[in-house]
């Protein structure tokens, strides 16, 4: 993902668009990535890593691999609390998890002053994400949470949403926030991918604080307790033809998506669910909403849909898709839309 070393400071984490890549097959995950990332950087720490031209400065980078330690450190756990009788093969790394720790406080807080510097300096009294995370840090664990939800739309609903966004927001400006209570179909979309391909299917290890007993189940105090919201959302019980994409079983009826109706629970529930639910579906949302708005997208010349692998990378914390979707992008609105705005930091 991160190649080539382009420049003394920054090195490449995503491609910028060139003409003579017209109609040639693109790596999505690639851009998605660079979009989530800066989203929730800029969010937490009011910084962008990656710049417009797709390059990554050495602190991204080591957010970046922050991050994917975090992430294998997390998988690691899951893996011996699923096969409790193999757990002596999975010694949980106590070492590297301090070690995480450690690193984890040193990146923080280094932006931190860097962030309070720049603040005091600017005298700007903007209070990002960061100001809250520090007052909650030991609640809060900062860590990279991807957005990433299935791109790949079969194409009579890629035209659905796409009909949807031209008859709202038409074809002489792109998609605002405001305009998503008007895009019915596209929350549908958005919501489907969440359902079949949740980013956390097993959520975030909970610990049992005593001993109880759930649904007959006895969990002893001190276990690590995972819930399985992927199997939730493809139960055949709860869900009408559980495998398929189908956004308009939304329309049919309405589910939350929050945790309230607990056949849907991408986020968790309850008090330990995702305090930035609502936040990940406005980027699921918008992310799909700017892409298929924006572009008419079919897969590489050669590849037939059904050819695509839907897979997943499991198990692990994060789901992605295991080979990543390769695709071609057209643009479908007037050239002057497609020109980058610069935005108020
Ligand atoms: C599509 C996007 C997202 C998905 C699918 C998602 C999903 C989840 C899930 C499943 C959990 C664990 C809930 C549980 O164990 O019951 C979680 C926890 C969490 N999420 Fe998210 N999340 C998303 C976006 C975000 C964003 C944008 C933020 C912050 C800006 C965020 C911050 C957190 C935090 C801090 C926790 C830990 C909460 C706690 O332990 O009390 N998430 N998320």
């Amino acid at each position: 993902m991160i190649s080539s070393v382009v420049h003394s400071k920054y090195i490449k984490f995503s491609e910028t668009w060139h003409a003579e890549n017209s109609g040639k097959g693109l790596v999505v995950r690639k851009y998605l990535e660079a979009v989530a990332f800066n989203n929730i950087t800029r969010l937490a720490f009011g910084k962008r890593f990656v710049n417009s031209e797709g390059l990554i400065d050495d602190q991204g980078l080591e957010f970046k691999a922050l991050v994917a330690t975090s992430l294998k450190l997390g998988a690691s756990l899951s893996l011996a609390e699923h096969i409790p009788w193999l757990r002596w093969m999975f010694p949980l790394e106590e070492e590297a998890f301090a070690k995480h720790g450690a690193w984890q406080k040193r990146l923080t807080e280094t932006i931190m002053e860097e962030h309070t510097a720049a603040r005091r300096k600017s005298g700007d009294a903007k209070q990002h994400f960061v100001d809250a995370l520090l007052t909650l840090k030991d609640k809060y664990e900062l860590s990279e949470v991807t957005v990433i939800a299935v791109l790949w739309v079969r194409l009579s609903v890629q035209q659905k949403a796409q009909e949807e966004l031209d008859r709202i927001v038409g074809h002489e400006r792109v998609m605002a926030e405001s305009d998503f209570s008007d895009l019915p179909y596209l929350q549908c979309v958005a919501k489907e991918a969440l359902r079949l391909h949740p980013p956390t299917p097993l959520t975030l290890p909970h610990k049992a604080t005593s001993n109880v007993t759930i649904g007959g189940y006895d969990i002893p105090k001190g276990s690590n307790v995972f819930v399985n919201v992927w199997a939730v959302g493809h139960d055949p019980t709860a869900w009408k033809t559980p495998d398929e994409f189908r956004p308009e079983r939304f329309l049919e009826e309405d589910v939350d998506v929050k945790g309230h109706d607990f056949w849907l629970l991408p986020f968790g529930v309850g008090r330990r669910a995702c305090p930035g639910a609502q936040l990940g579906i406005n980027l699921v949302t918008s992310m799909l909403g700017h892409l298929l708005h924006h572009f008419l997208w079919a897969p590489p010349e050669g590849v037939k849909p059904e050819e695509i692998d839907m897979s997943e990378n499991t198990p692990g914390l994060v789901c992605f898709m295991r080979t990543p979707l390769q695709a071609v992008a057209k643009p479908r609105l007037p050239a002057h839309l497609y020109k980058r705005n610069a935005v108020d930091m």
